[in-house]
């Protein structure tokens, strides 16, 4: 929330992902419930489709969602990205004034077209069932929650950048001029956080998606959403996505 990040130690940015992860595992679980319904992605589905719209179902519910919370202020908080952020309308009433911790040209970067994809097209498919039950407007709000958690996380990287400029701002300072983009990541990498990052969330997996019963507790090995996918999708999706977020919020710091 802005008010870790208005502390702006590592530490406290950190502690911010670690709850995320709490969020999106709880997203993906719900999202578990139903199978995969394909048909809500499809883009030109003969039994959803929405007259007058050319899109799937989500992408609709995504925008219709958006041009609602739009008017209520999320995006003018410098966490929340839209998916869909051309002609949103204005906020019915005057924003709340958020700290700005991020250089203004934070603001224009939005990686939620990479989110979408990797979602819709390799994550959903690792963890839920094939099958369509119909529930297609639950399965879609529960897939706009998983996509809104996966969006701020990974742009959260703009204020983890933030911080570690600041904190040795003559060695971003120097690989930011020359626009070299692979130094960059070089210096944000931290390879054993990485690690830890997988291993727990896998826990989280386990714990938050165990069978809880008043006999036993747990460990009869059978999980809501399989801990594994939750690692892979750390390690290939949100991580990385999350430094590709920070080299680019870096990229343009000095601007
Ligand atoms: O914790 C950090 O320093 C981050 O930059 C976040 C993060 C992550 O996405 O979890 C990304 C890059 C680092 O290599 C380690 C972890």
């Amino acid at each position: 929330d802005s008010d870790s990040a208005n502390t702006l130690s590592l530490d406290a940015i950190r502690d911010s992902l670690i709850r995320q992860e709490d969020t999106i595992v709880f997203c993906l679980i719900e999202r578990a419930k139903f199978p995969i319904n394909s048909v809500i992605y499809d883009q030109q589905s003969s039994s959803v489709g929405v007259p007058g719209f050319d899109g799937s179902l989500l992408h609709y519910i995504v925008k219709e969602s958006e041009i609602l919370n739009a008017k209520v202020g999320r995006y003018a908080s410098p966490e929340e990205n839209p998916f869909f952020p051309d002609g949103l309308p204005p906020q019915l009433f005057p924003p709340h004034n958020y700290p700005s911790v991020l250089h203004p040209a934070g603001a224009s970067i939005n990686i939620n077209k990479d989110i979408w994809d990797f979602y819709t097209k390799q994550l959903l498919p690792l963890f839920t069932t094939a099958g369509d039950d119909g529930n297609y407007a639950n399965t879609a709000q529960c897939d706009l929650q998983c996509l809104q958690a996966l969006s701020r996380r990974i742009h959260y990287g703009k204020f983890v950048a933030e911080v570690k400029f600041r904190d040795s701002p003559e060695e971003y300072s120097s690989a930011i001029h020359a626009q070299d983009g692979d130094t960059l990541m070089k210096l944000l990498t931290f390879k054993n956080v990485e690690e830890m990052v997988k291993r727990r969330v896998e826990k989280k997996a386990m714990v938050f998606g165990q069978e809880v019963t008043l006999n036993n507790v747990g460990d009869s090995g059978k999980y809501k959403i399989d801990p594994s996918v939750v690692s892979r999708l750390y390690d290939e999706w949100v991580m990385p996505l999350t430094k590709l977020v920070q080299v680019e919020y870096l990229l343009r710091r000095l601007d």
